[in-house]
């Protein structure tokens, strides 16, 4: 079983972690089994599963009941679960009680959405025994205030203030911080700052582990897929392969490449 101190025994010993995305039983077995250290059930499930625009109309009920049936579904790895637009922003309380439905559903980690407000946030749910994940950079939940999918973390103030967020974070007790979509050199300078893991998703091959959208990394998205996903199907012939590729490139640190890179 991956726990939390597997993951910090990992990023000691410089040995990456690979996390995907996943919302239900039957590939939850498949990636647990081809070796994926964590499982996200992500709310991006409001654009891959759902077809939405945005990851904004997910519910927590929805997340709790992919949350399930994921858990179910897994033996060995790490289960985090995303808290949904709108059920954690409003005080600690709220973060906690929406938390605590993630992890009686079988998360082991919840990850939460937020700059410098979020750190009492994260420190409250640490102190009552919910490992937190921060999300930084790209926060998609946000997408509205940034106009679009856009890179962040771009000049001198955004970097600085970045570092300095994923720094209070880790104070505050977070397990690990994600980066998403934001340039590659100021992920390796947070990701060297920090003790607790981190993990990437277009944000370089310098963090402690990379993560990327199933959907995007097996070709089947319906929408656009982001710049710095891969689809992993190409040379494979089945699913397992593409997933067992996917490991052995993040393992081995030939993903991302600069042209998955910011
Ligand atoms: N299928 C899917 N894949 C994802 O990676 C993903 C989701 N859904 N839903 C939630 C968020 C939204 N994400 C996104 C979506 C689009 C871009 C995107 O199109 N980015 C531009 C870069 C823009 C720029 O250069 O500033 C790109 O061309 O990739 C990025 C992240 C990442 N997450
Ligand atoms: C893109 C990843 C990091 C995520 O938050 C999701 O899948 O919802
Ligand atoms: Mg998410």
């Amino acid at each position: 079983m991956i726990t939390l101190s597997t993951l910090q025994k990992m990023k000691k010993e410089q040995q990456k972690i690979a996390m995907l995305t996943c919302y239900e039983a039957s590939f939850a077995t498949l990636l647990d089994e081809a070796g994926v250290d964590i499982l996200l059930i992500g709310d991006s499930l409001g654009m891959t599963v759902q077809g939405h625009f945005s990851t904004l109309p997910v519910t927590l009920e929805q997340m709790c009941y992919h949350t399930e049936i994921v858990a179910r579904g897994t033996k060995n790895a790490l289960v985090l679960a995303d808290l949904s637009f709108g059920s954690y922003q409003k005080s600690k309380e709220q973060a906690f009680d929406s938390a605590s439905k993630l992890m009686a559903a079988g998360a082991h980690m919840v990850k939460l959405e937020g700059g410098s407000y979020m750190v009492e946030t994260t420190r409250f749910l640490q102190e009552r025994g919910i490992p937190v994940c921060t999300h930084l950079g790209l926060t998609p939940q946000s997408v509205n205030a940034f106009g679009g999918y856009k890179v962040q973390g771009k000049g001198d103030s955004a970097a600085k203030q970045l570092l300095e967020d994923a720094k209070q974070h880790e104070q505050a007790g977070a397990a690990m911080i994600l980066m998403e979509c934001i340039p590659a050199s100021l992920a390796k300078e947070v990701t060297a700052a920090l003790h607790c893991p981190t993990i990437g998703i277009g944000a370089g091959v310098d963090c402690d582990g990379q993560v990327l959208v199933l959907h995007d990394m097996i070709g089947i998205y319906a929408g656009k897929s982001p710049k710095f996903s891969k689809n992993f199907m190409e040379g494979q012939t089945s699913i397992q392969g593409a997933i067992s590729a996917y490991v052995k490139a993040v393992k081995d640190g030939t993903f991302p490449s600069l042209e998955h890179s910011f």
